[in-house]
């Protein structure tokens, strides 16, 4: 049905493989909520896709090739648990659950990174999440994001890959997968919609080999301008 989110691995026409940084977003003038906004002039990527599909493995590659700075939420979740914060244990449950973490938890840990770093670049992998999250680091951050890498895989191969991560998460056990599966369809893709919606959307067939993958991820990233005429 050419949706952006069928989870079939048909390159629609959401693939826009030319490049479209956009400009620097301006995030220093806006005053949502009273909150605290970032006083840094960042431009953000989202990286998103199911479980599995392979974000933090191709977010390592466009760092190194494109400069980003790279902050998986995940991760940042994890180390929050790690550090003994007083959210330490409500984290926990909710990965075990696979459950979406409240909001401004993961804002405050998002925000702080991009902060603290000297790049003005980042991928932000596995964020947002459903629309909560996406609502709140819009109001709260000012920030809109540049556009929206999206891998698409099935199940079947996100639930092989994950099963094999062997990373010792605690996440990756088969009832929590199928957990996070339903949280993926329910909430997160109605996210890629929004932003398919605004064209925002590079899908990408995420079902491929690593090195398959990033050749499509390179054609994304790369200035058109750079781009060797065919
Ligand atoms: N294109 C691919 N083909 C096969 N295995 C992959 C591919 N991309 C990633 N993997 C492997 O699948 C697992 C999940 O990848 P990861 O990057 O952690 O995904 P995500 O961050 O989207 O959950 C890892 O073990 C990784 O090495
Ligand atoms: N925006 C986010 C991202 C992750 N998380 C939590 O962290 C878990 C692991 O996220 P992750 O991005 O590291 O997972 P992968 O997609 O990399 O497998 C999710 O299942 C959620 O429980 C969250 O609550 N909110
Ligand atoms: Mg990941």
């Amino acid at each position: 049905m050419g949706s952006v989110v069928d989870a079939t691995n048909n390159m629609g026409s959401v693939v826009d493989a030319t490049n479209n940084m956009g400009s620097v977003v301006d995030a220093t003038n806006k005053e949502a909520n009273g909150s605290a906004q970032t006083n840094k002039n960042v431009k953000v990527v989202f990286v998103l896709g199911g479980p599995g599909s392979g974000k933090g493995t191709q977010c390592a590659n466009i760092v190194e090739h494109f400069g980003y700075t790279h902050l998986s939420a995940g991760d940042l979740l994890r180390a929050e648990i790690k550090s003994g914060s007083e959210n330490g244990t409500m984290i926990q449950n909710m990965i075990k659950e696979g459950k979406i973490v409240p909001s401004e938890v993961t804002i405050k840990l998002l925000q702080r990174a991009i902060e603290e770093k000297e790049n003005d670049k980042f991928l932000i992998d596995g964020f947002p999440r459903n629309e909560e999250n996406r609502a709140a680091f819009e109001s709260v951050t000012g920030i809109e994001p540049e556009f929206v890498l999206f891998f698409d895989c099935s199940e079947e191969e996100m639930e092989r890959r994950l099963l094999n991560r062997n990373q010792g998460r605690e996440d990756d056990n088969i009832e929590t997968i199928r957990k996070r599966f339903n949280v993926y369809m329910e909430s997160s893709l109605p996210v890629i919609e929004y932003y398919d919606a605004k064209g925002k959307v590079r899908k990408i067939d995420a079902a491929k080999p690593i090195e398959e993958v990033f050749e499509a991820v390179k054609a994304i990233f790369t200035p058109a301008s750079e781009k060797v005429a065919a």
